[in-house]
């Protein structure tokens, strides 16, 4: 089913890695099948279990994104955790074309380079931990990761939890309980302008 909605600018959805952000976007695609679109993201990282090349990212070599980054394929790119990761301006424009709107999910400095990109008019959403403890817990929870990958990615959360103290974002949902989190999360995506 979809369900008409205001506007179809791209909503650009962050927060500290393990805080819930691909929880809460499953269950808002599962929800509305037919209103949302992913943008499948390039990144040099190998794959994880069961992840599909072409349906979850374009896996490539450094090279290539190299390559990529040289030709301005990119609206924003960004090295996390040792790996790159970037999102190209034609993966936005094909869903939006189509009527639906375009989901992002992407860390701090390419919220930053979309928010500088003058071609992109995205909302955006902030997905805070109830503190960082549970974000630890979470993250070694998950069991998809060494502990050296924790460490970064714990690192890198502090400093997006700063980031977004600053008051960039559109909005900022604490997912704590997450069915609470998923109904602010729906109420801005169709409600807010
Ligand atoms: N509100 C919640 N309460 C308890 N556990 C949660 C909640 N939201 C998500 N989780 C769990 O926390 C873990 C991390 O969630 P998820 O993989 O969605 O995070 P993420 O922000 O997408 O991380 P990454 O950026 O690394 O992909 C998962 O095991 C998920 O089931």
């Amino acid at each position: 089913m979809s369900t008409p909605v205001k506007e179809s600018r791209p909503i650009v959805i962050s927060g500290p890695s393990g805080v819930g952000k691909g929880t809460l976007i499953q269950k808002l695609f599962e929800e509305f099948p037919n209103t949302f679109a992913f943008t499948v993201s390039h990144t040099t990282r190998a794959p994880r279990a069961g992840e599909i090349d072409g349906k979850d990212y374009f896996f490539v070599t450094p090279s290539t994104f190299a390559d990529l980054i040289s030709q301005g394929a990119f609206v924003e790119h960004a090295k996390f955790g040792g790996n790159q990761y970037g999102t190209s301006q034609k993966t936005i424009a094909d869903q939006t074309a189509k009527g639906l709107i375009v989901v992002l999910d992407i860390e701090m400095d390419g919220v930053r380079q979309i928010q500088a990109n003058p071609n992109i008019k995205a909302r955006y959403v902030f997905i805070k931990p109830p503190s960082f403890e549970v974000l630890e817990k979470r993250l070694r929870g998950r069991g998809t990761e060494k502990d050296e990958s924790i460490q970064k990615r714990l690192a890198q959360a502090r400093v997006e939890l700063d980031y977004a103290e600053t008051g960039v974002h559109d909005k900022i949902i604490v997912n704590d309980n997450l069915q609470e989190a998923y109904e602010e999360l729906k109420k801005f995506v169709f409600d807010s302008n």
